[in-house]
């Protein structure tokens, strides 16, 4: 099997995930993907004020269904403390993170598993997560590096089917 093939998930395991099964298609302006349910044109105003287009830190992923950043502190206690802070707010809003650390930096991607997409928990722990961060006293924001991302990656798929309700 080609290298790259054994790099990429099997569909099977991914299907709660697709913001990692790339599409085949890159569309010219990436368009957000929200999860059913979702009051798109509420979360359309909240992700906007998160992009990096607008001022914001926040990227959409590839294909819409995601937002994603890295954050980096001065030291790995702070960066801790940070992500401890953040995973108070996931245990209160019972909603998850798909995210890394290595170091001084932390790089944290928000999707909705199921129903799949963007919501506005996404919406709402990101833009809780930049003012936690403040409070740390967050070093200027640098691109999320490939180590970080794909290290995001692979916890997702060894997550499988986190959040598909328990039968
Ligand atoms: C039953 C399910 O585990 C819960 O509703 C929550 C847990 N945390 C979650 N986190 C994320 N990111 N997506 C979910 O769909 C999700 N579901």
């Amino acid at each position: 099997m080609p290298a790259m093939a054994r790099l990429l998930p099997r569909p099977a395991q991914t299907r709660h995930l697709p913001h990692l099964v790339k599409r085949s298609y890159s569309s010219p302006t990436m368009q957000p993907h929200y999860s059913s349910g979702t009051d798109e044109a509420a979360a359309a105003t909240s992700l906007t004020a998160l992009l990096t287009s607008s001022g914001g830190s926040w990227t959409l992923s590839s294909n819409g269904s995601a937002i994603e950043r890295s954050f980096k502190f001065k030291t790995f206690a702070k960066t801790w403390d940070f992500m401890t802070a953040v995973s108070l707010q996931c245990k209160i809003k019972n909603h998850h993170p798909e995210w890394s650390n290595v170091y001084n930096s932390t790089f944290i991607r928000w999707t909705t598993h199921n129903p799949p997409g963007l919501s506005e928990k996404d919406l709402g722990l990101a833009a809780l997560c930049d003012t936690i961060a403040k409070d740390f006293g967050e070093l200027a924001p640098e691109p999320a590096s490939c180590e970080m991302r794909t290290m995001a990656d692979k916890a997702a798929v060894a997550a499988a089917d986190c959040c598909a309700p328990k039968k």
